[in-house]
């Protein structure tokens, strides 16, 4: 039998007793709070109730009640004690929540006694309320009168319960639960540290298991619980003894009750225990008893009672203290075990970690001897190296040191010699100014010197060639040969020969005979424009002193007439390069003498003046007296370009090719029948000292000397070749008349010899170049141009010194001395008409 059912098992009433009494069923029902509301709810149901019949169902309910109410206690224990075996949860968690439960049990214990005391209250009343439907409404107040002294002792019995249990049980049990949570978490972070410096301090220092700290602290935790422990059981065998002695002392009491059932039972020992067997007494038995005790018994008796029960509560809390203990007792040898069991796991970590460390301790120590040993072999190594160049430093420091002091010698002196530098440069500089403006001085004077020589000499070879040109004759005549063109198949080499010693002889044979001709240059196929040039540049210059000259060329058709005086793009004929030079000398001879170059380009073509720079193109002209009585020609409409730089030479070109090329359908056969005639004016006057200069270039490109026979010509070119022959033969007679030094020069008789009338005067130079072509076909052309050629080589046409003069002052020109001048300037604006130069009949 239970507890609980040893409580209520005195309470045997019949059941069904109060039927009404169904709800009584919660807990709540019981607090505190609705004690008195129940306790009269509860006498009045008494009261009127008068069987037995409900008293026993009242009994079976209280009983039932008591069982839930110890089942919650048990439930509330078994929280407890697992909260405290809890090692998860913070000693401040658990603390609250074992207060909170101590609370709960502090109110459940009060509830619970006062509920066993009112199942002792309908016994009282069952016991009364026979009397009581005897005796009336007496006894029910003498019943409320006890209740009250009842609950006053109820409220002393659980003051001493709170006092016994404070003493005994959950205080020590708390403060042992306390340590033990304190104790666990030290064990812990001594468990955590270990595994910390197990970690971080690999390898771990060796250590046995009865040196290692944290094993005798298990150790001493171990004896230390088993202690506890045998404190425990120690205090278990005394509780046990004390409900031994508690229950032999009921047993005396109802021993004595049954033998004296005196009235004023006394039973004022506090520390008496009462056995739970005395709850086993049968009601029947303490019927009978209560029917012959007195009050003051029956009050010792429910003391007797009330004490019985709490002592068996006090009992049942040492058993359950004992259990905890118990259980304590296994968990730590369990924990012994376990740590035992971890510090042996420790220890065989600790040794294999101590091995390995040993191994690396070992490998390390001899990769320290290997390395050790290697650089003491090499710092020998370097030592003796370090020795032998110490050796050599020493030896050169020896032969240094007079080396030393020479250079220290030799360093005092230049110091000495850079502090006297500034003075000795200042010096050197002043004398050498000295030195340099003596010498520019004397440099200065032999440059004027000199200078004034140059000049002098300069003069002196100006005069010496324009005598050499006097003395070669004012008409020169040139010969050039051109070479076989492709395509062409007749040879030369048999026709045409050269005299190796002299360039002046030209051969030409044919099958009978060898026809030799002597001029004044001959040029070989192979001779280039320059070379040409080299030779007329001479006569181009003396333009610039003031001299008219002639150059044009004279051959058959396709002699090379044109090549000569024209050129091609890549390579300028005399025309472009005589242009050229007198704009470089007039050029260089700026700012003493200030020239001005003007072009005109005409053609001739039957007997007819055509201008080829003007704006109209092939506009024809035509050749008059000045009207001002002087006696000179001039050309109306005949446009002069001024030339002032290379550029204005080439527009000049360009601008006649043009024109001359747009006035005919066919410019090669047109040109090889029209005369084209190129008049270049050279005008200049001295700054200084005002002297005036003019002299005429007239580059001639003659048109083709074939025989009219020959060519077979009808119609126009027969026309055509008549007017060249016409021109040509003019050009003969006028030559001739020349030679002759005939009275009269036949000048007009063409538009050509009329033209050059002014160049092929007296003073004037005159080139001729015959064109020659080396076929076989062309011989018969070529032996009439030769012979032609020789002719005019035998004109004296006069003294060549005179020249173009117009200032009256004694001074001399830029290179000659002041002569005759026979022709009056004549330079005009471009486009505006021009006097032309009527030459002397005389000549
Ligand atoms: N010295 C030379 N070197 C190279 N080729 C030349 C030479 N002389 C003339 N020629 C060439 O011979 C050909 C005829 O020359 P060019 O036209 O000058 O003869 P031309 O006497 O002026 O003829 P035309 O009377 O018909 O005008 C041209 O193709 C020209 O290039």
């Amino acid at each position: 039998m239970s507890d609980g059912e040893e409580d209520c098992s005195f309470l045997s009433l019949p059941a069904a007793a109060f039927p009404q009494h169904t709800a009584l069923t919660t807990t709540d029902q019981l607090e505190t709070s609705q004690h008195n509301h129940d306790q009269q709810l509860l006498i009045q149901k008494v009261t009127w109730s008068c069987s037995w019949t409900s008293a026993y169902t009242l009994q079976e309910k209280v009983c039932e009640f008591q069982a839930r109410l110890r089942r919650e206690e048990a439930s509330r224990c078994l929280q407890l004690q697992r909260l405290q075996q809890s090692h998860e949860q913070s000693p401040q968690e658990k603390t609250n929540v074992i207060h909170t439960l101590q609370e709960e049990l502090h109110t459940a214990l009060p509830n619970g006694v006062r509920a066993v005391q009112r199942l002792g209250e309908p016994q009282e009343h069952q016991q009364h309320s026979n009397r009581l439907i005897q005796e009336g409404e007496q006894l029910i107040v003498a019943l409320r009168t006890q209740v009250g002294e009842l609950e006053e002792k109820l409220l002393d019995q659980n003051q001493e319960v709170e006092r016994l249990r404070s003493e005994l049980g959950a205080t020590d049990l708390e403060k042992h639960l306390e340590l033990l949570v304190v104790e666990n978490e030290r064990l812990k972070q001594e468990l955590k540290a270990c595994k910390t410096s197990l970690l971080q301090e690999a390898p771990p220092p060796a250590c046995t298991t009865t040196d290692c700290p944290h094993s005798q602290v298990w150790v001493r935790q171990l004896e230390e619980s088993k202690r506890h422990a045998g404190e425990m059981q120690r205090q278990l065998e005394e509780s046990k003894c004390q409900a031994f002695a508690a229950e032999l002392c009921s047993l005396r009491i109802l021993r004595y009750q049954s033998r004296s059932p005196a009235p004023h039972l006394s039973l004022s020992s506090p520390t008496l225990s009462i056995s739970l067997s005395l709850s086993s007494l049968s009601v029947q038995y303490v019927t009978e008893i209560v029917e012959v005790e007195s009050t003051e018994s029956q009050q010792a008796v429910a003391e007797a009672q009330a004490k019985s029960v709490a002592l068996q509560e006090q009992l049942s809390l040492q058993r359950q203290l004992l259990r905890e203990l118990e259980t304590q007792l296994h968990d730590s040898q369990r924990t012994s075990t376990q740590l035992r069991a971890q510090i042996l796991v420790y220890e065989g970590e600790m040794e294999r970690a101590q091995g390995q460390l040993e191994a690396e301790m070992q490998n390390l120590e001899e990769e320290k001897n290997r390395v050790i040993e290697e650089a003491f072999i090499r710092a020998e190594s370097e030592m003796k190296a370090v020795h032998e160049n110490l050796a050599g430093v020493r030896m050169n420091l020896l032969t240094l040191q007079p080396a030393l002091r020479t250079l220290t010698c030799d360093y005092n002196c230049l110091k000495r010699q850079v502090q006297d530098f500034p003075f000795m440069l200042e010096k050197a500089i002043t004398e050498a100014k000295q030195e340099i403006c003596q010498v520019i001085g004397e440099v200065s004077s032999a440059n004027q010197e000199l200078l004034r020589k140059y000049k002098r000499e300069m003069n002196l070879r100006k005069k010496c060639h324009n005598e050499l040109v006097r003395i070669k004759g004012n008409i020169r005549v040139f010969c050039r040969v051109r070479p076989v063109c492709r395509g062409e198949h007749d040879s030369a080499e048999n026709m045409v020969s050269f005299d190796p010693d002299d360039d002046a002889l030209l051969y030409l044979s044919n099958k009978v005979k060898l026809m030799t001709f002597e001029l004044d240059k001959v040029f070989h196929p192979q001779a280039t424009q320059e070379e040409v040039f080299q030779e007329v540049q001479s006569l181009v210059t003396s333009c610039i002193d003031g001299f008219n000259v002639c150059i044009f060329a004279y051959g058959q058709t396709g002699s090379g007439k044109t090549y000569t005086m024209e050129g091609v793009a890549k390579d300028p004929g005399i025309n472009q390069r005589a242009l050229r030079l007198l704009f470089s000398e007039v050029t260089e001879k700026a700012p003493d003498w200030d020239f001005k170059i003007t072009v005109s380009m005409v053609e001739i073509y039957n007997e007819t003046l055509r201008n080829l720079l003007g704006d109209i193109q092939g506009e024809k002209l035509d050749i008059k007296m000045n009207p001002d009585g002087s006696g000179q020609l001039y050309v109306p409409g005949l446009t002069e370009f001024t030339v002032q730089s290379p550029e204005d030479i080439n527009r000049v070109f360009e601008l006649g090719h043009m024109n001359r090329a747009t006035a005919c359908t066919n410019l090669n056969e047109h040109s090889s029948r029209s005369h084209a005639l190129l008049i270049i004016t050279v005008a200049g006057v001295n700054s200084s000292t005002g002297h005036r200069t003019q002299g005429k270039l007239n580059l001639v490109d003659l048109a083709g000397s074939e025989r009219i026979a020959k060519s077979g010509a009808e119609g126009s070119r027969l026309r055509e070749a008549q007017c060249i022959n016409k021109s040509l033969s003019a050009l003969g007679d006028v030559i001739n008349a020349l030679r002759s030094r005939h009275s009269h020069v036949p000048f007009r008789n063409s538009r050509l010899t009329y033209l050059l009338s002014d160049s092929l005067s007296g003073d004037s130079k005159t080139l001729m170049m015959v064109q020659v072509s080396p076929l076989v076909s062309n011989m018969s052309e070529s032996v009439c141009s030769l012979k032609f050629a020789q002719r005019v080589r035998t004109i004296e046409l006069g003294n060549a010194t005179r020249r173009q003069w117009e200032n009256s002052s004694t001074s001399s020109s830029p290179t000659h001395d002041r002569t005759h001048s026979h022709m009056k300037s004549h330079t005009r604006v471009l486009g505006q008409p021009r006097p032309y130069v009527k030459p002397s009949p005389d000549h």
